[in-house]
């Protein structure tokens, strides 16, 4: 089935996949992956990895051993600090760009100001052609402050790097309408609308004893995914023509919907509800940057600033007077008046950080 053109989507490898078995990590499915990654480069298209395996590496690294950590939580934990070392060696062997490990839990995406760096990175890392590898922090994360799947972890991230897609690549070609280790005969759904109770209590738990999700938690993160306007895709991630459909836009596991309007809802939210909390004035060029090409606003646009706004707040951007477009700022008021009509690279020096190249950036920016 068809899905829409994709220019950037997370991609989540289950431990099944990364560690078939249960065992070492392996190239043996993960091979077709890399290449995934590198054919949707050469594209110009995005991919960010959720990788998990930390777990299966550390097992299998200290395999054999009398000391061999107790199957607790601390032992797991420490399991997944040895293994996430040797995950990134793996995910590295691929690539000849570099590869960069970020290591998330829930609170670096329920607080703002955490969510909004971690953003930031991920821009950067961007910028730079680095393939981002993410994993939750299992060997600091206490289990309250856990995402507690990687999943649910791929949901965030999508969310996080403004993907259009979540690709949750797995040991089966989708979603059926019964555990299929129990049910012989249950059927594939290749599209689904809504994830309903009905649909989740079809789902089972995990098939291996490293990984933590299962269909159900899969179909849970699917669920968050398509409420912030992002399609998803489970799919068998050893199947290479799967991979490779992906990169005509064509699905060949289950398809689940994004919740519609979604993305416009988000716009509309910005124009309509987000309360503004200032005004900025830009120049002409600026103005003309904006509307023109969609570009982001740079500190060196900025003519005049007024009232007091704080980082992620809403402001009015104004050109001779008249409201442009509206959009959320990465510099409080009082930075932005020091950086005002200066070019990015120098904003490092008058601060002494640049957080952010953008003042405001393409993808927080609405036209009115
Ligand atoms: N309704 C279902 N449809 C498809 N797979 C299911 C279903 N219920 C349970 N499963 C099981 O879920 C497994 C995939 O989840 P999991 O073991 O967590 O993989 P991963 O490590 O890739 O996250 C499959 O191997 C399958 O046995
Ligand atoms: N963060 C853990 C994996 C947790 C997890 O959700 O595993 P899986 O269900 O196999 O994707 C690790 O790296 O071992």
């Amino acid at each position: 089935m068809r899905i829409p053109h994709w220019r950037r989507l997370v991609l989540k490898i289950g431990s099944n996949l990364i560690a078939p078995g249960g065992q070492a990590l392996s190239t043996r499915h993960v091979l077709e992956i890399a290449r995934f990654v590198q054919h949707a480069r050469t594209q110009e298209r995005e991919v960010i990895l959720v990788s998990s395996g930390a777990v299966a590496a550390g097992r299998a690294s200290l395999h054999g051993r009398s000391d061999m950590p107790p199957p607790n939580v601390a032992g797991k934990q420490a399991l997944a600090a040895v293994g996430q070392a040797e995950l990134m060696r793996f995910w590295q062997r691929f690539f000849d760009f570099p590869v960069a490990q970020l290591l998330l839990t829930r609170d670096d995406f329920a607080n703002r100001r955490r969510f909004l760096n971690a953003r930031n990175t991920l821009r950067s890392l961007r910028a730079v052609g680095a393939l981002p590898v993410i994993n939750e922090n299992d060997s600091v994360a206490v289990d309250e402050l856990r995402v507690g799947d990687n999943d649910t972890l791929a949901a965030h991230a999508a969310t996080l790097t403004e993907s259009e897609l979540m690709v949750l690549a797995t040991d089966i070609d989708g979603v059926y309408d019964a555990d299929p280790r129990s049910h012989p005969n249950a059927r594939k759904l290749d599209e689904i609308d809504q994830v309903t109770e009905e649909l989740l209590a079809m789902a089972g738990d995990a098939g291996s004893s490293v990984g933590t999700g299962g269909m159900r938690s899969k179909l849970i993160a699917a669920r968050r995914a398509a409420e912030a306007g992002i399609g998803t895709l489970i799919i068998d991630g050893r199947d290479h023509r799967t991979l490779e459909a992906l990169l005509d836009n064509e699905c060949r596991g289950s398809w689940i919907h994004p919740a519609q309007q979604r993305r416009a809802a988000r716009k509309h939210w910005m124009l309509h509800s987000l309360p503004t909390s200032g005004q900025i004035e830009i120049d002409a060029g600026a103005a003309e940057a904006l509307k023109g090409r969609g570009a982001s606003l740079l500190a060196s646009g900025v003519i005049g600033i007024q009232g007091q706004f704080e980082v992620g707040d809403a402001v009015e951007i104004q050109h001779q007077g008249k409201a442009l477009a509206k959009g959320i700022v990465q510099y409080r008021h009082a930075e932005l008046a020091r950086i005002r009509g200066r070019h990015s690279r120098d904003i490092a020096e008058i601060l002494g950080d640049c957080p952010s190249e953008s003042v405001i950036h393409r993808d927080d920016l609405v036209l009115m």
